[in-house]
């Protein structure tokens, strides 16, 4: 397990993180969420320990020097272009500490599994932003560390890079801890076992997506009519508290009231035509607007 405890870090007379304090059980999944200058890079730097705390620790039980247990995948990684992707891996491979003659073979090894097979000759200057996405990611677990960090991973990639990152992301959780950074929450709400998000340098909310919908979501039914004066008409005439946008009206329940059978069987007797009905749950974006929103 890592614990993270009251770790702060101030420039200058400005605090850009403020005594953030969570734990990362092992093998866990977990994004550090925020907008633009929230400290999430800021964050991922001092415990890759690239960047010194003005306060707090952060602790890896039974390790005392975690550095060599972390793996970081920079914001924008960089490469020497006149490395092949094997030269580059076998490089950072001596560089963290693995033998001379076993880093050329874990090189091969973890360049196969990041989908970089038939491209460990070519240099790095030729790579596209996915290939040079996947070499950073092999050059942060070559040495197979505990915690693996990760700096934005997919922000620069299209839908089809993104999915196939997150899915390498996710077959590498079972050797390792994984923290990363995003503000991609399609990717979060699938991928992960816990959120934290994080305003102006605090953590303003953490736990797993379903801990924090129960907190943040607004219970409600989503009918969508055929037409607008349909969704009217049913809205001015059911019994319960709705609210109408074009077309769809939301049926709020309190206390479990009203039930979905309740609402079908209202529904079933009235003269509109509905093209779907369904529980309408808050998508985890429309959760990170409330949370952190002024
Ligand atoms: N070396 C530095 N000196 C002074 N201020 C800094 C330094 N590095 C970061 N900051 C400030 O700290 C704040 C947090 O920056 P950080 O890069 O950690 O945010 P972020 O959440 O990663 O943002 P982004 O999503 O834009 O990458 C910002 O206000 C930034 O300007």
């Amino acid at each position: 397990m890592i614990t993270v405890q009251h770790l702060t870090k101030n420039f200058g007379a400005q605090t850009v993180v403020s005594d953030v304090s969570f734990t990362l059980e092992d093998g866990s999944f977990t994004a550090l969420i925020g907008p633009n200058g929230a400290g999430k890079t800021t964050i991922l730097s001092m415990l890759a320990g690239l960047l010194k705390p003005t306060g707090g620790s952060v602790k890896m039980e039974g390790i005392k020097d975690i550095r060599k247990e972390i793996g970081f995948l920079p914001q924008y990684p960089q490469f020497y272009p006149w490395l092949t992707g094997v030269e580059f891996i076998e490089l950072t491979a001596k560089l963290s500490g693995i033998s001379a003659r076993g880093a050329r073979k874990e090189a091969e090894k973890v360049l196969e599994f990041v989908g970089l097979k038939d491209a460990i000759h070519k240099k790095t200057a030729q790579y596209s932003g996915g290939m040079k996405q996947r070499l950073g990611i092999a050059q942060a677990i070559v040495h197979k560390p505990k915690l693996l960090l990760l700096d934005e991973p997919v922000s620069s990639l299209d839908p089809v890079g993104r999915r196939e990152i997150m899915n390498l992301l996710k077959q590498l959780q079972r050797g390792s801890t994984i923290l990363y950074s995003t503000h991609i929450l399609n990717d979060a709400e699938e991928m992960t076992d816990q959120l934290l998000f994080l305003k102006k340098g605090k953590v303003v909310e953490k736990g797993s997506l379903n801990e924090i919908r129960e907190k943040f979501d607004v219970p409600r039914i989503r009918i969508q009519f055929a037409g607008v004066e349909e969704a009217a008409g049913y809205s001015s005439q059911t019994e319960w508290p709705t609210e109408v946008e074009g077309n769809v009206v939301y049926v709020y329940i309190k206390d479990h009231f009203p039930t979905m059978q309740q609402v079908m069987g209202e529904l079933s007797n009235s003269p509109f035509t509905v093209v779907k009905v369904e529980r309408d749950r808050l998508s985890l974006e429309e959760i990170f607007m409330k949370v952190v929103s002024p």
